[in-house]
C-alpha cells in the first residue's frame, strides 16, 4: 500500500476496493467547543470498516499528495490487523488552544486528572506577551509539579523562539514543540537554548538526545516529521530531542512504528483533532510502541475540545488518561453531525482522488 523501504510497512495489505470504502463512509461536521488552529467546525470522513471504525480527516487545505497518507492510515486501521498493544491505558496531556488567560481554567477542566498540559503559542495575530501570559496562567492553574509544554506550530522565527522561551525559562517547560518551521531553524534554536533531560530522562533514547544545561528547553519536532518528505531528516540532523508522531499523517500505525524505530528518539503520540474514531488509532499506536519509547503524556485528549462525537463512548480523558479501546459508531450521532450534502460530496471526491494515488 505504501512505497517505502520500511519492512513493517511492506507487510501492509492491498487496500480494499474503492466502492467498498465509499459505501462505508459517512462525513461529519462537528463544532469545536473553542476555536482551535483556526477551526470552529471539524469535518471528518468516518469509515464503518470491517475491523472497526476508522477515520480520514486531513484538514481541508491539505493537498492530495499529503492527504493520501491519511487515507492509507484510515484504510489500514479499518481493514488490516494491527500490531499488538503492549499497554491498555495511555496518559494524556491537556491541550490548551491559543485562548486568553481567563479562559485557561475552563479549558483545563475538560481534561480531568491531567498532570501535563500542552499550550498553543505563536498563533497568527498574537504577541509573545500573550503567549507568555497564557503559559503562565496554565502553570498557575496546574501548580509547580505539572509538566507544561508549548507548541508553536513553526510560527516563531529563531529570534522570537529564543525570546519567548527565555521569558518562560523559570517555568521549566517540558519541551517546546516545533518552535520554528525548518529543520535548520530547529538546529539553531537547540544550539542557542540547549537541551535538558525532561520527563523522558533515563531512557536510552533520551540520554543520547539530551544535553543538560540549566534553563534550557528540549525541542520536539512535529511538522518536521509529519509534513516532511523525509520524516527522519529532523532526527538525523540532531534538530530535536523528541518527536511528535501522529498515526493519520504518517500513513498509519505500522508506518509510524517504523519511523519511531529508525529515528531512535523518544516520542509523544498526538492527535490530529480527530473524532474518537481517529483517536482510537492514535491510542493503538501509543499502546504498540516499544517499552521506553514514550516521552510522557500523549496529545490524545483532544476529543474533549469537540462539541460532539461519533460514539456514545467518547475517548476523552478520565483520571489523566484514556483506556485503549475502539468504541462503536452511533448511527444517531452520525445523523446528527452529518455534513451538508456539498461537503459530503467534496469528501467523497477527495477520497476517490487519494485512493487513486495510493494505487500508483
Ligand atoms: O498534541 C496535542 O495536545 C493535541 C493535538 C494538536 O496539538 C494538534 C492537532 C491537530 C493539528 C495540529 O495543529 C496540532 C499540533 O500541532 O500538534
Ligand atoms: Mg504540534
Amino acid at each position: 500500500m505504501h512505497e517505502t523501504r520500511d519492512p513493517a510497512v511492506a507487510e501492509a495489505p492491498a487496500p480494499p476496493p474503492l466502492a467498498e470504502v465509499l459505501a462505508a463512509t459517512r462525513v461529519v461536521a462537528i463544532p469545536t467547543r473553542t476555536r482551535f488552529r483556526g477551526i470552529s467546525v471539524r469535518e471528518a470522513a468516518i469509515l464503518n470498516a470491517p475491523l472497526g471504525p476508522s477515520e480520514f480527516s486531513p484538514f481541508p487545505e491539505y493537498d492530495d499528495a499529503e492527504a493520501a497518507a491519511w487515507l492509507a492510515a484510515a484504510l489500514d486501521f479499518g481493514w488490516a490487523e494491527q500490531p499488538p498493544i503492549l499497554r491498555d491505558r495511555i496518559e494524556v496531556n491537556a491541550t490548551v488552544p491559543a485562548v486568553r488567560p481567563a479562559e485557561v481554567p475552563g479549558i483545563l477542566a475538560r481534561f480531568p486528572g491531567c498532570r501535563t498540559a500542552k499550550v498553543k503559542v505563536a498563533e497568527r495575530g498574537q504577541t509573545i506577551a500573550e503567549d507568555v501570559a497564557r503559559v503562565r496562567a496554565v502553570r498557575a492553574a496546574m501548580g509547580d509539579r505539572a509538566l507544561v509544554r508549548v507548541d508553536a506550530n513553526g510560527g516563531w522565527s529563531v529570534d522570537e523562539a529564543a525570546t519567548a522561551l527565555r521569558q518562560l525559562a523559570d517555568l521549566d517547560l517540558d519541551y517546546a514543540e516545533q518552535p520554528c518551521a525548518t529543520v535548520a531553524e530547529l538546529v539553531e534554536v537547540r544550539r542557542r537554548l540547549g537541551a535538558r533531560p525532561g520527563s523522558a530522562a533515563g531512557t536510552a533514547h533520551a540520554r543520547r538526545a539530551a544535553t543538560p544545561r540549566p534553563g534550557a528547553v528540549r525541542i520536539a519536532a512535529d511538522e518536521s516529521v509529519r509534513k516532511a518528505s523525509d520524516p527522519l531528516a529532523v532526527a538525523r540532523a540532531g534538530a530535536a530531542d523528541l518527536l511528535v508522531v501522529k498515526a493519520q499523517p504518517l500513513g498509519g500505525i505500522r508506518r509510524a512504528l517504523g519511523i519511531v524505530a529508525e529515528a531512535g528518539l523518544p516520542v509523544v503520540v498526538s492527535s490530529a483533532l480527530d473524532t474518537s474514531a481517529g483517536i482510537a488509532m492514535g491510542l493503538h499506536l501509543a499502546a504498540a510502541l516499544p517499552e521506553g519509547a514514550l516521552a510522557g503524556a500523549c496529545g490524545l485528549g483532544t476529543a474533549a475540545l469537540l462539541g460532539g462525537d461519533v460514539t456514545i463512548d467518547p475517548l476523552v480523558p478520565l483520571d489523566g488518561g484514556i483506556t485503549v479501546r475502539r468504541p462503536g459508531l452511533d448511527p444517531e450521532l452520525l445523523d446528527r453531525y452529518a455534513a451538508p450534502p456539498e461537503r459530503e460530496a467534496w469528501w467523497r471526491e477527495r477520497i476517490t482522488r487519494c485512493y487513486t494515488r495510493l494505487l500508483q
